[in-house]
């Protein structure tokens, strides 16, 4: 399965705005008693604040024009009441509806992040952690703004441009006319112009990822750059994500703001057609000056808001913009999935292929048609030219990947009839780069080990030493409790490969998979991990990946795997053989 996110450019448009809409507030449907509460507020609002021009017309027709001070007073009383009313509406919804958004920015992240956590090793092979990282951090973040700031305003506006235009066409429906004219063109306007702006965000969400994955990148890689002095290199590569992502936030700022001088335009004309028709109206003696200062207030009313949606507009593209982003991801399922069991097949075997094909996604095929079966307590090696094929002949073992045909059994049953738990207590893996995490040693080599993470440290000694692991862990300095930072020195690569070793040992698997586990320990401590690997239960089978020969002699069988194709090698001088052939013929 492709699992490159980045083949999904472009899709963004096919969704509608009204299905993204709904999309987006099925995302916070559970929050229902606050969102009714916050409509509430932001419609009393609206009406408040509609009421204004009406009581200000209303006050200067029957008192200013008569000179009663005293109703005045009484009227403007009322109205700074009803806006300070107004004006606690507004701040609660905004408190309510900050909480929405901070929970749905919560719970996006966690769904986000669990969705990429249940994801097969293809998917992070094909997907930059930076621009993944920008989706998890970024791009929900857009959201939370969008319901924090924008979805009440959003309403609130609605409501208060839907009574402003009642009013216009209640108090004389022929200005009223005049005055909404305009609109026509500004929804036309936003209509033909919003698929244009959400691209324009998509474009740039997607160069902030772009950003993000160029600084992972150099990040992780800072010695490599700085040894090979490629500093220049690696700041030009910046410089180019950054000058995109500069072009696209101009064309994203740009298109984002288009809407508002148009928008302001359109209110402009609007004042003065109300103007001149209302003062027509009073030459004639049909209008009143309190009803056009109404009029005039109503006709702000009506285009105000439309000013504020257009930036609202802008800001729901960019919400919608970052949940397709995120959307891409959720929708992402695993290839990897636990198969009902099938009929167990009497197998002699602890593991065979059959008929095994392999390529990676998008990829030409690594390995071709390859049988062979592995027996209980014994130990395989997997010798081979560099990229013949055995690291990933050893992660369909692992299944890291399923094959894209033929069948892997275990014990006798499709190796995908195991669920992932079973299947990682059962194989061991020790990989060609070791991850460590934060922590201790001691944290390090139980990760993931259900059997001993409530031990004590006297019964986890007792454990050690029964696995004969204690010398090695003599070599830190502060044995299981020596600190390690992820991605830093403080340990060495070699170190890091022993850590491995005991966090795989530790978990007394079937099969223990060691690729390339000890090219970088040290002739002696690779002699220790010899015995290690002796004296492991006599169930424990062994597959061993090694460049160094010497590390394969007690081998009970050799593979030799070249260009996607697994024999038996017979013995260490036959395999020694075909790998010189193999360079000779290189
Ligand atoms: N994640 C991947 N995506 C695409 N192709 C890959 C991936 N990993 C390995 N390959 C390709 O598969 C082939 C076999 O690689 P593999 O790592 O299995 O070789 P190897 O025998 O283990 O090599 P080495 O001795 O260098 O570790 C190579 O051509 C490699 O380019």
């Amino acid at each position: 399965m492709n699992y490159n996110l980045n083949k999904f450019t472009g899709k963004e448009q096919k969704t509608s705005n009204y299905s993204a809409f709904k999309n987006l507030l099925q995302l916070i449907s559970h929050e229902k008693r606050n969102l009714a509460v916050a409509l509430i507020a932001i419609l009393l609002n609206s009406t408040l604040n509609l009421l204004g021009p009406f009581l200000i017309g209303h006050t200067i027709d029957k008192y200013v024009q008569h000179k009663q001070y005293h109703g005045v007073l009484v009227f403007a009383g009322i109205l700074l009441g009803m806006y300070l009313v107004a004006l606690f509406t507004s701040f609660f919804q905004t408190k309510l509806m900050g909480g929405v958004g901070q929970r749905t920015l919560f719970t996006l992240r966690n769904a986000v992040f669990s969705k990429i956590q249940q994801l097969p090793v293809a998917f992070f092979n094909q997907n930059k952690a930076g621009d993944l990282i920008s989706r998890v951090n970024n791009d929900t973040d857009k959201l939370n703004q969008f319901f924090s700031q924008s979805l009440m305003q959003f309403i609130g506006n609605i409501a208060t441009m839907v009574g402003a235009g009642i009013f216009l066409l209640l108090i004389n429906y022929k200005i009223g006319i005049a005055a909404l004219a305009p609109a026509v063109l500004i929804l036309i306007f936003t209509r033909v112009l919003s698929p244009w702006v959400k691209r324009k965000n998509a474009a740039n969400l997607k160069t902030v990822g772009g950003m993000s994955a160029e600084i992972q990148e150099s990040l992780s890689n800072f010695k490599v750059i700085i040894a090979f002095n490629r500093r220049d290199y690696f700041r030009k590569r910046f410089d180019e994500a950054n000058v995109k992502n500069y072009n696209s936030a101009i064309g994203a700022g740009l298109a984002n703001n288009v809407f508002l001088p148009f928008y302001g335009m359109c209110g402009s004309i609007a004042q003065l057609l109300v103007l001149t028709g209302g003062i027509y109206l009073i030459t004639q003696g049909q209008f009143s000056i309190g009803l056009l200062v109404s009029y005039l207030a109503y006709a702000t009313y009506f285009y105000n808001p439309l000013r504020q949606l257009a930036t609202l507009w802008a800001n729901f593209q960019v919400a919608m913009a970052g949940w397709d982003r995120i959307s891409e991801i959720l929708a992402l399922e695993s290839d990897l999935v636990t198969i009902a069991a099938p009929n167990t097949v009497i197998a002699p075997a602890l593991l065979e292929f059959r008929d095994v094909h392999f390529g990676y996604p998008e990829g030409r095929e690594i390995l071709h048609n390859i049988s062979l079966t592995l027996e209980q307590s014994k130990t395989y090696a997997l010798v081979g030219p560099t990229g013949g094929g055995k690291t990933t002949t050893a992660s369909l073992i692992a299944r890291l990947y399923d094959p894209t045909k033929g069948t892997i059994l275990l014990n006798g049953k499709d190796i995908r009839a195991y669920d992932a738990a079973e299947r990682s207590q059962k194989i061991g893996f020790i990989l060609q780069e070791p991850f460590l995490f934060t922590g201790t040693v001691k944290e390090n080599i139980l990760y993931g080990n259900e059997l001993y993470k409530d031990y004590s440290h006297e019964q986890l000694a007792a454990v050690i030493k029964e696995a004969n692991l204690e010398k090695l862990l003599a070599i830190f300095e502060n044995g299981l409790e020596t600190g390690v930072v992820s991605g830093g020195d403080s340990v060495s690569l070699g170190q890091k490969q022993l850590i491995a070793f005991m966090r795989a040992v530790l978990r007394k698997p079937d099969i223990l998979i060691l690729d390339e586990a000890t090219a970088n320990i040290d002739t002696i401590t690779e002699q220790l991990l010899g015995e290690i690997l002796e004296k492991l239960p006599a169930k424990t089978t062994r597959v061993i990946i090694a460049h160094r020969l010497n590390t394969i002699e007690n081998a009970d069988e050799i593979f030799f795997v070249n260009s996607g194709e697994v024999t038996r090698a017979g013995s260490l001088q036959n395999a020694m053989e075909k790998l010189l052939h193999g360079v000779r013929m290189s």
